[in-house]
């Protein structure tokens, strides 16, 4: 009870507006060191380093066509053919011949352009093709010579930047590392398997946080539950910053007797960046450091815990992982909900052609809204029903 105590008396403090508590979440936090990671492993991290081109490329003069590489006016005799894949260049071309060439062979020296075969005539060696200006020929370091930057620091790994870094002969990237999280879940009343009896809850919250704070580039370390018991909740708290970079825990955030986050941070010294934001559902949530090690508490009820996790966890993610903040794409709100003048509302919201319009199920206790939504709108405080609202999409 001493603890549901000194809760009341500071929870007069003032919550943190919902766009102010996602943006500190971003700001507060520096990206994690950089480490070499194979092309495999890097899709999804953010560079550290640029992508920087080892080779040139193209690595050789070579044809853009299949077709007869050609040199001086036509006609021209046929002496060779080259193919992809040779590591010798050709013999140079004299005048008035050709080889016929395969699209990424060498050219040989000498050649003017490649005559495609659809612009070619052929009749035994011989081959005439109408005069042309096209050349077909890409040039040794046309595209990238070696030592350019190709793509800066902060850009995220997508497929075609690894695609890229394979062409200009890396092996790794150097990226940041990923934010190591544990996921802390609390409650008496929780089970984690089969049919909940009377007094039970199924947890919702882990099955659901996993794949997300995974989604955002959390490297997952494992998922703990754990009672209610003050003393024993804080240990656990407090094991997981050994290892954890974001510890996130859920179900104990609020005043209640049993809702211990706030304990646990006292006994750790933590620094409250955030204790409660001014959101419907998910305001009691809170953003705390210790050292270079973060709590975040989400609600426990489990759509005010998703809520919680996309205005909190997503930009701290973004931020360890070296990332830019998301920013919210923006579309017209269809069916404005009731004005609410001191908080923001995460509504789920399908899209229609019209715009965005919410979905029942929305209660902060069930996800059943959350499990048909495309996206979630969120809907500023003193909101009518006019011009768009942002619009948040949980797995980026
Ligand atoms: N006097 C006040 N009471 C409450 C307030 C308040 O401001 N003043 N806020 C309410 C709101 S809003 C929420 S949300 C909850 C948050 O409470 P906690 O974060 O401390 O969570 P619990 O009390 O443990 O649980 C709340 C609710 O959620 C269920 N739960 C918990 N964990 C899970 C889980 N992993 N999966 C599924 N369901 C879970 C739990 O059984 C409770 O029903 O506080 C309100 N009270
Ligand atoms: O976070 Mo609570 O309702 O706002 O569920």
């Amino acid at each position: 009870m001493t603890v549901a105590v000194e809760r009341h008396r500071r929870d007069h403090a003032a919550p943190t507006g919902w766009a102010e508590a996602r943006r500190l979440a971003h700001a507060l936090a520096t990206p994690l060191p950089a480490e070499d990671v194979p092309l495999a492993a890097a899709a999804g991290r953010i560079l550290a380093a640029p992508v920087r081109a080892a080779v040139p490329v193209p690595g050789f003069d070579n044809s853009a066509m299949d077709g007869y590489a050609v040199r001086g006016p036509g006609p021209w005799r046929v002496v060779d053919r080259v193919l992809a894949g040779r590591t010798r260049a050709p013999a140079p071309l004299a005048e008035r011949t050709a080889v016929e060439i395969a699209t990424g062979a060498p050219v040989p020296a000498g050649a003017d352009r490649v005559v495609p075969y659809e612009a070619a005539d052929r009749r035994g060696d011989t081959v005439w093709a109408a005069p042309s200006d096209r050349r077909h020929i890409r040039h040794r370091g046309e595209y990238a010579r070696p030592g350019r930057d190709l793509v800066p620091p902060g850009a995220p790994v997508t497929p075609p930047v690894a695609g890229l870094a394979a062409s200009v002969g890396l092996d790794t990237l150097t990226v940041h590392a990923r934010p190591r999280v544990r996921l802390v879940v609390s409650g008496n009343e929780l089970v984690t398997a089969g049919r909940p009896g009377w007094g039970r809850v199924r947890d919702a919250i882990g099955p659901m946080l996993g794949p997300l704070l995974t989604s955002w580039g959390a490297e997952l370390l494992d998922t703990r539950t754990v009672d209610d018991e003050p003393d024993r909740f804080a240990a656990a708290v407090a094991g997981s910053l050994a290892d954890a970079d974001v510890t996130v825990v859920c179900g104990a955030s609020s005043v209640g007797p049993a809702d211990g986050l706030h304990h646990a941070l006292d006994l750790l010294g933590a620094t409250v960046h955030v204790d409660g934001v001014a959101c419907r559902p998910g305001h009691p949530q809170v953003l705390a450091q210790a050292g270079a090690r973060w709590i975040i508490g989400l609600p426990g009820n489990p759509y005010a815990a998703l809520v919680a996790a996309l205005t909190l966890a997503d930009p701290l993610l973004a931020a360890l992982a070296g990332a830019a903040p998301s920013e919210p794409a923006s579309a017209p709100l269809v069916g404005a909900p009731a004005p609410d003048e001191r908080h923001t509302r995460i509504l789920p919201v399908r899209y229609a052609a019209d715009g965005l319009h919410p979905l029942p199920g929305g209660q902060p206790g069930w996800l059943g809204g959350a499990a048909l939504a495309d996206a979630f709108a969120v809907v500023p405080p003193g909101w009518r029903g006019d011009g768009p609202v942002a619009v948040l999409r949980p797995g980026r």
